[in-house]
């Protein structure tokens, strides 16, 4: 379960985000929604502990019982995606799944196994030695999903990632993304400007 509790974030004494309360069990979707401006990806970075210094926050941030905003980064266990799917594109796609693995998985083998269980379970089997700049915008997006869920994160943020897809994409990618978290029950905060992309039955919060 993720909650926040009473979180405001300003710059220049100026009021972004105002005593913003919710709470997001796991396997459930919360929206983000508000106009450009509103702060919807500063307050993402602030869950996951990247706020840049011009901001100031009061507030707390609890995951699975324990509070993490006082936590760096590294230690919040919290997988964000974004619009662009950010792959290395010096490495293959075998080896940009891979480095998102826990340490503690330590042999190759296993390593290897986790690797291609993941593409196989999301009809991707075959694709772990691809160059990432082969690969359509839309298995560019499957496989950061793949990555960032791979790192068994206990909640995920999502940042416009279906912005970049034209419609056809778009709604295939959407259930791609709601049948993955739905598998790892999770709870995750959906930044969107498109209705289209709630999925059903989630909270709504307009900024
Ligand atoms: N690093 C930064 N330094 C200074 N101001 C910033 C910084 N990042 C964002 N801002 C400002 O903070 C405000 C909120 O920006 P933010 O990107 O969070 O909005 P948003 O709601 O996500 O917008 P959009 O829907 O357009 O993505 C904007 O006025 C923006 O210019």
């Amino acid at each position: 379960m993720l909650c926040v509790q009473d979180c405001t974030i300003t710059r220049n004494s100026r009021s972004l985000i105002h005593a913003l309360n919710f709470t997001v069990s796991a396997g459930e979707v919360l929206t983000l929604m508000g106009p450009s401006g509103a702060g919807k990806s500063t307050f993402l970075s602030w869950i996951i502990g990247a706020l840049p210094a011009e901001f100031t926050v009061t507030g707390e941030l609890w995951l699975n019982q324990q509070r993490r905003d006082t936590l760096p980064t590294e230690r919040r266990n919290i997988g964000i995606l974004f619009q662009d799917a950010l792959l290395f594109d010096h490495l293959n796609v075998g080896q940009n799944l891979a480095m998102a693995i826990p340490a503690a998985v330590k042999s190759r083998e296993q390593r290897q196994h986790c690797v291609e269980q993941a593409l196989e379970n999301a009809q991707l089997a075959g694709f772990s030695r691809r160059d990432p700049a082969t690969l359509s915008g839309g298995e560019r997006a499957r496989i950061s999903v793949l990555r960032a869920l791979l790192a068994k994160p206990e909640a995920l943020l999502l940042d416009e990632p279906f912005s970049r897809l034209d419609q056809t994409l778009r709604e295939q990618f959407r259930q791609f993304v709601w049948q993955q978290v739905e598998q790892q029950a999770i709870p995750v905060v959906l930044v969107t400007h498109d209705p289209q992309d709630i999925p059903p039955d989630g909270q709504i919060i307009t900024l």
